[in-house]
């Protein structure tokens, strides 16, 4: 179902959890709502549940109004699926018995239940533990469990609050991937929040970033990671540097500026003039320079993150010193000739 958020607002006390928000989420969409603790996340995705009134504002599923000018349909009506942090499975209830339970209590004719219990536990892959208590599966088998159960419902809408923040890294890969698939196979409209970057790039087709109650902006991963709208955006998603420059010429998407004596070409947004400006440099903006001319820098210091090194290294005129990556060993003090390949000026 799409659904569309208008204007959104909602108070605890005199604080705004939600301020004004605005929001569309196309059908079959994997949206990603990423922002810090604290910024409303929880509060936006219990909102469309239904499991928290708004103070004002609409939010509309497949185009019916579920919240907003005096209306509020109960959970139970509004045909989405949750998925907690914290699984919410029947402790007494075998695996097949948690899935077949909303089924079952909806009054689906026994024989229908048990096959789409089948197919769902098929689906996750845990048709062998269909007999187990949830006690005795691992956090990301119980994990699975929560999401068969999702999927039975038929639930054409899935809200995820953190799934996937209590389990260890390497599960944690794993269950992104079936994750990933079940949103393939269901083609469910899913929303998701976490407050963890890597994974919204990893999952999403459109990532929120969320602060302090409000959408700061909303796009595809790989334009917000190049073309964030803000510094804080910027400063969220990915490492970078952000640094001060004077931009001399624009032309179209691509403005020149001057650094340590080389010039530098890097994107900017249409209507960016000549002047002061911040410019976004990632560590894959900066590659080790192959012709005789280049960039002077030197490292400050190095890290090894495994099959490459993180390298700090200063430049003239920068106060700050800027990350890039190497794939071989460096020392700190060493001099290198850089290439800046990219790079996006802020808008302003
Ligand atoms: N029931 C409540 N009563 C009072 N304040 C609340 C309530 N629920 C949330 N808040 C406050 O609203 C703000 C947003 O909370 P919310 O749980 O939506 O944030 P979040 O982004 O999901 O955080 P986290 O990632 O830590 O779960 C916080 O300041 C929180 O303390």
């Amino acid at each position: 179902m799409t659904i569309q958020l208008s204007s959104i607002t909602k108070s605890f006390g005199g604080h705004r959890a939600l301020d004004n928000v605005d929001l569309q989420i196309d059908e079959g969409t994997f949206f990603v709502v990423l922002g810090p603790s604290g910024c409303g996340k929880s509060t936006l995705l219990k909102s469309i549940a239904g499991l928290e009134p708004i103070d004002a504002g609409e939010i509309r599923l497949g185009g019916r109004i579920v919240a907003g000018n005096r209306v509020h349909v109960p959970p139970e009506e509004r045909q989405v699926g949750v998925v907690f942090q914290s699984y919410a499975l029947w402790p007494h209830m075998s695996v097949a018995g948690n899935v077949a339970f909303p089924l079952e209590t909806a009054g689906t004719p026994k024989q229908q239940v048990s096959k789409r219990v089948q197919d769902c536990l098929e689906t996750v892959a845990l048709t062998p533990y269909q007999t187990r208590k949830p006690s005795d599966l691992s956090g990301g088998q119980r994990q699975r469990v929560a999401l068969a159960r999702c999927l039975a419902q038929g639930a054409s809408t899935v809200l995820m609050d953190e799934p996937l923040a209590n389990l260890d890294p390497h599960l944690r890969n794993s269950m992104e991937e079936e994750l990933a698939e079940f949103h393939r196979t269901s083609g469910a409209t899913t929303v998701f929040i976490t407050h963890d970057q890597r994974e919204a790039m990893a999952l999403a087709d459109k990532v929120a970033v969320m602060w302090d109650g409000r959408i700061l902006q909303v796009d595809d991963p790989d334009t917000l990671y190049r073309r964030p709208l803000s510094q804080r955006v910027a400063g969220f998603i990915g490492r970078s540097a952000i640094i001060p420059v004077v931009i001399q010429q624009v032309d179209g998407a691509t403005a020149r500026f001057e650094l340590a004596g080389a010039s530098v070409e890097v994107d900017c947004p249409v209507g960016t003039r000549p002047g002061p400006a911040q410019v976004l440099l990632r560590p894959d903006h900066i590659v080790l320079s192959t012709g005789a001319y280049g960039l002077p820098v030197q490292i400050v210091r190095t890290t090894y993150r495994g099959g490459h090194w993180e390298v700090f290294v200063s430049v003239e005129g920068l106060e700050e010193p800027i990350m890039m990556n190497l794939s071989r060993r460096a020392t700190p003090g060493e001099r290198l000739q850089v290439e800046i390949i990219r790079g996006w000026v802020l808008p302003g």
